[in-house]
């Protein structure tokens, strides 16, 4: 078994008592009194690149990363740095996460969340969103495309806006027929766990214009954001170079401004 089946099968077993505690009609009720969702598009889709920055404590591939006591104050600050969005890792067994940091990081920054964790039901989607997320993330390798069309329908219908990770071609190709609107390429291998910085640059041309290009993992600083604007990212996904650098705020105002570089007013 892959660390991604690993994983998922553990997210199905905490899902399961989650479900037996609070039903799917439960969770609905609280998704129509809950705050609409924010559209990240708008803001992806403007010049230079965004930056999501992410709550991560700890990962399969490195264990333990930071100390984050507070997820709240970490997400201000990372808003105040200039983040266009919040990834929250959600999953508790392997990344120390939980729903608790979502509403807590929801309700301290008026920007669009990212709940970031491994959906494989319609129930998760209407968690994510009953807790305040505005996006959800689905991973292609974790889905069949059944799965794959249906969860982003259920999301969208929810006001939900989902990501889209792929990180091979065939990935890409199943995300674009599945009709996403914003691809992230993880340059991550979730099965081996290994990060190939040339991923973005060898997968994003097989994503059409008009869909947001996200790129994900092993973003460590400023010149990775240029490389990566250099190859057409719109937005880049940063977790372990901001929770353990020395200041949240200056960590993703560095990115934010590399992103921002006149000489990359005309990239690819
Ligand atoms: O981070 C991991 O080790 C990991 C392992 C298996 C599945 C997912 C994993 N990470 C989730 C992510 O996608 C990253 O947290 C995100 O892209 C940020 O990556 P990084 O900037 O390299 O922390």
């Amino acid at each position: 078994m892959g660390v991604l089946d690993d994983i998922v099968d553990g997210v199905r077993q905490d899902l399961a008592e989650r479900q037996a505690a609070v039903s799917l009609d439960r969770l609905k009720e609280r998704v129509l009194h809950v705050d609409p969702a924010l559209d990240p598009l708008p803001r992806f889709r403007e010049s230079g690149v965004s930056v999501i920055a992410e709550v991560k404590r700890s990962s399969p591939s490195k264990g333990a990363l930071a100390n984050i006591p507070d997820p709240a104050a970490l997400a201000s600050a990372y808003a105040s740095g200039g983040a266009a969005a919040i990834s929250v890792l959600t999953e508790r067994r392997r990344f120390g996460g939980s729903l608790e940091d979502l509403v807590n990081v929801r309700m301290s920054v008026d920007i669009p969340v990212l709940r970031k964790d491994f959906i494989v039901t319609a129930y998760q989607l209407f968690e994510a969103r009953a807790n305040g997320a505005d996006l959800a993330l689905l991973i292609v390798a974790a889905l069949s495309d059944f799965e794959l069309v249906s969860l982003i329908e259920r999301a969208e219908s929810i006001g939900l806006t989902p990501l889209v990770e792929a990180h091979t071609e065939e990935e890409i190709a199943r995300a674009v027929d599945a009709g996403a609107k914003i691809i992230g390429v993880n340059a991550r291998n979730l099965q081996t766990l290994e990060v190939d910085p040339n991923t973005f640059a060898r997968l994003a041309p097989r994503i059409p214009d008009g869909i947001v290009k996200i790129a994900e993992s092993g973003v460590r600083g400023p010149h990775d954001v240029i490389e990566l604007a250099r190859h057409g990212a719109d937005v880049v996904l940063v977790g372990e170079a901001l929770v353990t650098g020395r200041d949240p705020r200056l960590g993703v105002a560095d990115l934010v401004a590399a992103g921002a570089h006149p000489a990359l007013a005309h990239r690819a």
